[in-house]
């Protein structure tokens, strides 16, 4: 801690500044210590599952500590999503990034060159950071002693062993570099044991202050499925049928329908995610369900701004026809909507940690929700197929491939538990609670026949190779 810098024993004051600020009645388990960790002056890991509540760890301890937090996340959207509802609880936040106006970045600057910045979160991008004349800044506060706090949402993304890998976040050692007593606290949702370390490691933790939190990846109401089809097959019917089914099962429920009326819910509004690869298939499928009678809309980066955000905007006031997003990944990490029932994988995903980050956006109030994957050896196939050929991304291919391969190695597997196989990726020892919230634990024999009829055989998808009948029909990731 900078000498000096008087940081305010206010543990007593934590429950208070919950509700007062943040408007929640109480903390979720193991919140609390890591917020009287990070106020203690401790560096702290965070690990823990999607949902969980990460935010609040560096927030609420940014609104009692004396000073700033600079709060480095790789993810824009989110960003202004966190700085917009800071400002509504009356928090003064901002954000420093590619898409901040002019005037409003001018206006942060000056607020640190001060010294005395009125700012308690500033969220940057890891490149912000590196630029030199931001750093003169932070250094200008460090001297006054106004430097709370940095915290590193996402931190996978330091590791070459993480899934989003991003060279910038290694620069991030600086600040432990440059302002030694400054305390760190890092978060993330997806880290093996080697990518924890790897962030402890870079960003240089401190080995005898820092607590480690790591809290059980697994979510106890996400029911996890996979779906075995093959390119022979569109399983675009298979799917309308089971969401229209979903819809007659609220309407044809008497308690239920009744409860949806006097909260003044649509029977038919089931919110959900359905994630695609390429954007062509975003365009056809929302399509294809708005045909069919369902509210649905696409989502991926080739769509301009505006249209972006109205689409998000309406879908998380449950509009009507906006039930459903098609997406590509450029809808993922960090989408905070509460009551998403499903989210659908139309094909395999490009990494594990991706498919877990995805899933997690299904069924954050808690309340019962499904994660469906559909899965095809030839969609197996032309991933891997896409990852070779990915020239951007060659820096870490052997931990995209392993990554790549515990993904198929979960659909290909007919003998566990869903939630096993995840929190065991992960490198959890304790077998995590399933009551019959995966398709093993449902019914497994069910699923093996499934396995059977469901896919092409190894034999079939090597021939049509080897025959040049099918191919990569790759057209670029978002
Ligand atoms: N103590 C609490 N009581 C009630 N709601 C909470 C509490 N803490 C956090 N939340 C809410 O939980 C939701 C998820 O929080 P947050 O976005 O921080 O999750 P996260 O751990 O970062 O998840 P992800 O890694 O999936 O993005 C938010 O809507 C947040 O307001």
């Amino acid at each position: 801690m900078p000498q000096g810098l008087q940081r305010t024993n206010s543990c007593v004051d934590i429950d208070f500044t919950l509700r007062r600020k943040f408007k929640r009645t109480a903390f979720r388990p193991l919140q609390r210590d890591v917020i009287v960790a990070a106020l203690a002056g401790d560096d702290v890991f965070v690990q823990a599952a999607t949902g969980f509540g990460k935010s609040l760890c560096f927030q609420l301890p940014a609104v009692i500590d004396h000073g700033i937090t600079i709060v480095i996340s790789p993810l824009l959207a989110l960003m202004t999503d966190q700085v917009n509802a800071l400002r509504v609880a009356d928090i003064a936040a901002g954000t420093i990034n590619g898409n901040t106006p002019y005037e409003e970045k001018q206006r942060l600057l000056q607020d640190l060159a001060t010294g005395h910045p009125l700012t308690r979160l500033l969220y940057v991008t890891p490149e912000q950071c590196a630029a030199e004349g931001f750093r003169k800044h932070l250094r200008v506060v460090y001297e006054q002693k106004e430097l709370a706090r940095i915290a590193v949402d996402e931190a996978h993304c330091i590791s070459e062993w993480g899934h989003d890998f991003r060279p910038s976040f290694k620069e991030l050692r600086w600040f432990r570099d440059n302002f030694p007593e400054v305390p760190i606290i890092c978060l993330t949702a997806t880290a093996t044991e080697q990518v924890r370390n790897d962030c402890i490691n870079i960003l240089g933790l401190s080995p005898t202050n820092l607590k480690v939190f790591t809290m059980s990846t697994s979510r106890k109401n996400l029911h996890y499925e996979v779906r075995f089809k093959s390119d022979e097959e569109d399983h675009f019917d298979e799917f309308l049928g089971w969401l229209k089914g979903a819809h007659r099962r609220r309407s044809e429920n008497v308690v239920r329908r009744a409860e949806l009326v006097k909260e003044g819910k649509r029977l038919d509004n089931v919110s959900g995610i359905i994630y695609t690869i390429f954007r062509q298939d975003c365009e056809t499928l929302a399509a294809r369900l708005r045909h069919c009678g369902i509210g649905a809309k696409p989502y991926h980066a080739g769509l301009p701004n505006n249209e972006k955000n109205e689409t998000l905007q309406r879908w998380v006031n449950n509009d009507i026809g906006y039930d459903v997003i098609v997406a590509t990944t450029a809808f993922g990490m960090g989408i905070d909507k509460e009551d998403v029932r499903f989210v659908v994988h139309w094909q395999l995903p490009k990494s594990f940690e991706g498919f877990y980050q995805e899933a997690g956006r299904a069924g954050r109030d808690g309340k019962a929700s499904i994660c469906i994957m559909y899965y095809s050896r030839e969609d197996r196939d032309r991933a891997y197929n896409r990852m070779s050929k990915d020239s951007k991304e060659k820096s870490n291919l052997e931990a995209r491939v392993k990554s790549l391969n515990a993904l198929v190695a979960y659909c290909e597997d007919v003998e566990t538990c869903r939630h096993r196989i995840i929190t065991k990726y992960f490198g959890e020892k304790e077998i995590p609670e399933c009551e019959y919230a995966c398709d093993w634990h449902k019914d497994a024999a069910k699923l093996k026949r499934a396995k059977q009829n469901g896919l092409q055989s190894e034999e079939w998808v090597s021939t049509q190779r080897e025959m040049g009948r099918y191919d990569s029909g790759y057209d670029g990731y978002d």
